[in-house]
Formats: structure tokens, C-alpha cells, sequence
């Protein structure tokens, strides 16, 4: 094997590997690239071969790693040794895609090294999106939720998602459900923490005509209602203790009596339970039943909290301002000096908490532009004296600075003249090209147009 000519033994042996796969040479160029590879990115040989894989897969001149990213070429070309990593690759079109990738030394007869990357899609872009909100994060930790998410969706066994409160876990059952073979038939929420034990019952598998004080009609429960499709019960922790025995066998038999009926009826239903207590101690203390902690414990899914990716916080900032604008219009923009402020907070109510700093922040913004005086953060209940602390507004601070104001200055004018860069460069007495400089300096890049 050349780094110039792929022999048709190495190309055959590649293209008899189900998953994409590409051979790069120690330049970064990559000199071969399977038939699963071309088809899963609609790409021909000439397109790939001899361009730079980090050009190709991340729309980047530099190796991932000059841009602080596991990189499995450098890691297989010092090491010698396999390596595994999960990535956000670019496709064709230029979108986001979540991958892991397995790479591996692979030698050429002159002893040449050579690194084969075996590509295993895991999510694209629009595959995050839920109902309301796109998953949104690129973290290590981020990714390998995702991971563990979509192999969750490909079975059909009962998942127990736990994390924080605010962590994403409604979002995490919601993409489960999207990404399974259910996907088009009905998610049923279950919430039971805002269910009282009184109608927990009634609300699970529905009632008969007159089955007590005040009922009227026949009710469908949440367990018919989600039949074929995917039935998610928030907090299960929460659920009455009374009921834990009769949830139990409706998920084993897959059938249940309506409250006041006879009948036995029967429901498909593939259970998601999220949890932010924690379960385990739950069963130790005799507050939840094992037989049902292990009956829906089949597939376990941590989500993390947001002070351990805090990575994440410039892009999930930006998603849920996104939702705050009008009609989802890009209305608000985060200074560079502002994502710093949030990215200091430790979190405890996590992507909930980032949320509300972000409508406080919006509130209180006058033109759009959020820098760290609109930011107040919450200090943790258990100090009781103050609510919100100032980053900006503590005297013994330090001042703010030249830079501060003149992004914030910058930003201010971007604003007021509807983001014409070249109006902004007059008024400031500098080229367009010094003010692009700065922009992306601030981190303003987004809010100005060139016309
Ligand atoms: N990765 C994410 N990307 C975008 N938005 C997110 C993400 N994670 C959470 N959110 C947003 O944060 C808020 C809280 O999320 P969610 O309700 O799913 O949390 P939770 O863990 O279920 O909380 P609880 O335990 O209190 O039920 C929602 O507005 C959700 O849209």
C-alpha cells in the first residue's frame, strides 16, 4: 500500500465493511475511502481523495486537535493503538452530524503507518430536534449521552433515565421515543409528582361510567392512550406507593382494568421512566418497590449536569434565546464577555436555571444586545441571604474594561443602525475590515451584515 495507489486488495477489503470507513495517511490526506463511505455521504472518490480529513469532516484547516479536540489521528499515529472518540462531523450539505469513530493503525507492506477511521453515525442535526427544542450541546459528556440515547431508541426494552432536575430528562425520553420505531405513534407523559394519589389510578387506566362520587362518563387512561406508542413517566420516584404494585403488573402482563371495570384490556405501551432522586436508596429505605425498580431499570441513562460540560453553555445559550425571540427570530445576542459570566456558574438547577438567567437577562436588555450587566445569577438557596448576585456590580470588583466597553459600545451601535457594519465603521472612524476584526474578537460576528 502507497499513499499514492490504493491496490484493489486493500480497496476490497475496505469496501467489504458495512460501516463508512476511510484510510489517512500521516499528511492528514485521505487515500481511500469504502463504498458504504461514498453512499452514506453521497460523495464520489474524486471529491474525498487527497483533500485533508479534517477539511472534510470537520470544515476545518486545522487537525481537530489544534482546535482542542480528541483526535483519533493523533492518537493512532503516536500510539500505535486503537482509538475511539465521538465527534461532530460536517456531512455534504454542511450539517452538523454526531458520529463515533473507531480508529486504528492500519500498515502498508513498507511498514508504512496509515490510519483507518470506521465512521458509526449516531444522530443528525434535525434527529435532536423535539417538539419544542433542539437537543442542543458538543461536550464529551453531551455526546456520550447522545449515545447512549440512540442505542436506547434502537431497542424496544424499558429505559430509566436519571440526572438532576433541569438536567434535559424530558427531552432525553422525548428524543428516545422520536429516534425508536414508535416514532409517529403518541408520547404520553405521565407526570407523577403533579398527580395526586386520588386520581393517580383513574388517570393511568382510565374509569368506567360511575365509578365514583362525581364521575360522568368513561375516561381512556394514559395506558390506552399510548398504545403502540411510548408511555413516559417523569419523577416515577413520586409514585404512590399504592400504586407501585398494580403499575408493576400492568407493565409485565401489558394489561390492566379500568377504575370500576371489568374487563381486561390490554396496551402496547414501551415505558420510559426519568428520575432525579435517587432510586437505589429509594428500594434500600422501602420507599419503592425493587420488583419495580428492576422491572424498568432495563437500560440506564445518565444525564449530566451542566456544570460538568460546561462546554456546552455558548451553544445551548444560544438555542434558548433562539426560542425567545420573536418567532424564533435570532432577537438576542450573548457578548463574548457575557458567556464567560454564565460559564462561571455552577448550576444546581442546571439547563433550567441557564434558561431563566436568560429571560431575566432579555428583560432587562434594551436593544438585543446581552453583555454581563443584564446577567444576574442565583446564588444557591442554602446561603439564604441574598437571591441574585451581580458579577458586574460588586464594588470591590474590578472595573470594567477598555475592552468591555468598547464591545458593549460596538454592539450598542450594531444594534441602533439595524447591524450595518459599513455605517458602524464610519461613525467609529475605522475600515470595515478593523471592525470584522473586532466582532469576531467580541464574539459579535453574527449581529452585523455587511450591507
Ligand atoms: N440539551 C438541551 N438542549 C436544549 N435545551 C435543553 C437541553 N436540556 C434541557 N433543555 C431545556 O431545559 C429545560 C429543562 O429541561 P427538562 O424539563 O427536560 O429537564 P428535566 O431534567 O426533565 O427536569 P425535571 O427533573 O425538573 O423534570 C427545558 O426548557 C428544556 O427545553
Amino acid at each position: 500500500m502507497s499513499k499514492d495507489k490504493i491496490s484493489v486488495e486493500v480497496q476490497s477489503l475496505i469496501d467489504a465493511q458495512d460501516h463508512p470507513f476511510v484510510l489517512i495517511d500521516e499528511n492528514y490526506n485521505i487515500v481511500a475511502a469504502n463504498i458504504a463511505y461514498k453512499q452514506a455521504y453521497s460523495v464520489e472518490t474524486q471529491d474525498i481523495l487527497g483533500h485533508k480529513c479534517h477539511q472534510v469532516s470537520h470544515r476545518s484547516d486545522v487537525p481537530c486537535h489544534m482546535n482542542g479536540e480528541d483526535c483519533p489521528h493523533k492518537a493512532v499515529f503516536e500510539t500505535r493503538a486503537p482509538h475511539q472518540v465521538l465527534h461532530i462531523h460536517y456531512d455534504t450539505n454542511a450539517q452538523p452530524e454526531h458520529v463515533r469513530i473507531k480508529g486504528s493503525p492500519i500498515y502498508g507492506l513498507d511498514g508504512s503507518l496509515f490510519l483507518g477511521e470506521a465512521v458509526f453515525p449516531l444522530a443528525h442535526s434535525e434527529d435532536l430536534d423535539c417538539e419544542q427544542q433542539r437537543l442542543s450541546g458538543q461536550s464529551r459528556a453531551f455526546l456520550e449521552c447522545i449515545e447512549h440515547l440512540t442505542r436506547a431508541a434502537a431497542t424496544s426494552a424499558p429505559v430509566l433515565i436519571f440526572g438532576e432536575s433541569g438536567v434535559g430528562k424530558d427531552l432525553a425520553a422525548e428524543y428516545i421515543h422520536r429516534r425508536s420505531d414508535r416514532n409517529g405513534h403518541s408520547f404520553t407523559m405521565v407526570d407523577c409528582s403533579a398527580i395526586s394519589e386520588s386520581v393517580f389510578e383513574s388517570e393511568l387506566f382510565g374509569h368506567e361510567r360511575g365509578a365514583f362520587t362525581g364521575c360522568i362518563g368513561r375516561r381512556y387512561g394514559m395506558f390506552e392512550q399510548a398504545d403502540g406508542g411510548t408511555l413516559f413517566f417523569n419523577e416515577i420516584g413520586d409514585l404512590p406507593q399504592s400504586l407501585q404494585g398494580r403499575l408493576l403488573r400492568a407493565m409485565e402482563t401489558g394489561q390492566f382494568r379500568r377504575v370500576g371495570g371489568r374487563e381486561l384490556l390490554s396496551a402496547n405501551a414501551r415505558i420510559i421512566c426519568a428520575t432525579s432522586k435517587n432510586l437505589r436508596h429509594r428500594v434500600a429505605n422501602n420507599e419503592f418497590r425493587a420488583d419495580l425498580y428492576y422491572r424498568i431499570a432495563g437500560i440506564l441513562c445518565e444525564i449530566p449536569p451542566l456544570r460538568n460540560r460546561r462546554e456546552d453553555i455558548p451553544e445551548l445559550a444560544e438555542a434558548l434565546l433562539q426560542r425567545m425571540g420573536p418567532e424564533n427570530t435570532a432577537a438576542y445576542h450573548l457578548t463574548n464577555e457575557a458567556i464567560q459570566v454564565l460559564k462561571t456558574h455552577e448550576y444546581p438547577g442546571n439547563v433550567r436555571e441557564l434558561r431563566n438567567i436568560l429571560l431575566r437577562a432579555t428583560a432587562l436588555s434594551t436593544n438585543g444586545i446581552i453583555t454581563p450587566a443584564e446577567i444576574y445569577l442565583d446564588v444557591p438557596i442554602e446561603s439564604g441571604y441574598a437571591e441574585t448576585t451581580h458579577p458586574i456590580a460588586n464594588p470591590d470588583g474590578p472595573e470594567p474594561s477598555i475592552k468591555g466597553l468598547e464591545s458593549q459600545y460596538i454592539a450598542e451601535l450594531l444594534a441602533e443602525h439595524q447591524g450595518k457594519r459599513a455605517k458602524v465603521a464610519q461613525i467609529l472612524g475605522i475600515s470595515e475590515r478593523t471592525l470584522y476584526r473586532k466582532l469576531k474578537q467580541y464574539g459579535l460576528q453574527s449581529i452585523g451584515r455587511s450591507a
